[in-house]
């Protein structure tokens, strides 16, 4: 019922997955019906992406996944447990390969990295830079903080690989989203790790629950203030155009390039989210 009913909850993206939410002897039964929920037309019809989690390579499902989601026509595949751009190399000459044989448009599928391990942090600049067709990293925190001999705190624990996954998708140019926040029924606690990963600067985030979902795309979303605001610098700035003049103030505050250009980036998000509702 999640797999059909998941539209209803207006996700930016929905992520299908056969790894660890998956039991060993299920991997069969859910690959065959993740590729045939891929077939119905809600997503399209809702302007809805469609994610699937595969298994990675070097276990016996991997391949298998892969090769039914993209002749279902998955619109991006995302890969756990990236270690190096071989990884993704690896992945990528399949997916061409089966985009040849079933037809689909060669480069189509796109790709999600999703670093779970110090290596993958380490790597993560090269694994951002390793295919045009990743649209994305993610930082995968429970598998990560395993390896780092550590466990979930105040964030603290999080900090550099956070830091690292971010800066590695700007260089590439790509998305950064951040761990998932497993305690659905803990609104304050997301809501708070939300506005700190928002500060730094990523993207979005992995979510688990349909409640998280509204709540993400709130915080994202400017408050009006931020868009009256933004709408005052781009009208000064263009009337500094016209007039020709070098430096722009805007209340006693300089005006320049980089505020400029975050003004704009405010009116364009408020365009897709709407404004902040105060909840
Ligand atoms: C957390 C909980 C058990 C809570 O259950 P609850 O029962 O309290 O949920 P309720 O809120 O009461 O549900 C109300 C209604 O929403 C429906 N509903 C709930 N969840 C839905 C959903 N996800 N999609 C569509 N529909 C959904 C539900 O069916 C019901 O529908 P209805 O009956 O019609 O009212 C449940 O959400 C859940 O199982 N989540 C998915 C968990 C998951 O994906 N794990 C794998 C990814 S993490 C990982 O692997 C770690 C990682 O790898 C991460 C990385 O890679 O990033 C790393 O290393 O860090
Ligand atoms: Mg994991």
């Amino acid at each position: 019922a999640m797999l059909s009913t998941s539209f209803v909850y207006k996700p930016d993206s929905i992520m299908f997955d056969l790894e660890d939410a998956v039991s060993i002897k299920e991997k069969d039964s859910a690959r065959l019906l993740v590729a045939q929920t891929l077939l119905l037309p809600v997503y399209k019809e809702h302007g809805i992406e469609t994610v699937v989690r595969i298994n990675a390579l070097n276990t016996p499902f991997g391949l298998k996944d892969l090769e039914a989601v993209v002749r279902a026509g998955v619109d991006v595949v995302r890969l756990p447990m990236t270690n190096s751009a071989e990884d993704i190399h690896e992945l990528e000459a399949h997916v061409a390969r089966i985009e040849k044989e079933c037809g689909r448009e060669v480069g189509s599928t796109k790709l999600m990295a999703a670093i779970e391990s110090a290596q993958g942090v380490v790597n993560a600049v090269s694994i951002a830079q390793s295919s045009p067709r990743l649209i994305g990293i993610a930082l995968a925190a429970f598998d990560y903080l395993v390896d780092m001999q550590t466990e979930r705190g105040d964030g603290t624990e999080l900090f550099y690989a956070r830091c690292a996954v971010l800066h590695a998708a700007r260089v590439a140019g790509i998305d950064a989203f951040d761990v998932v926040y497993s305690n659905v029924n803990d609104d304050e606690g997301f809501l708070k790790e939300v506005s700190l990963i928002k500060k730094l600067g990523y993207n979005g985030k992995s979510l688990i629950n349909p409640r998280q979902i509204e709540l993400l795309h709130n915080a994202y979303a400017p408050t009006a203030a931020e868009v009256e605001n933004a709408q005052k610098v781009v009208e000064a700035a263009e009337e500094g155009e016209r007039k020709g003049l070098g430096v722009i103030s805007l209340n006693g505050k300089m005006i320049d390039a980089p505020i400029i250009a975050r003004a704009r980036k405010v009116i364009e998000l408020a365009k897709y989210s709407g404004v902040r509702k105060e909840i």
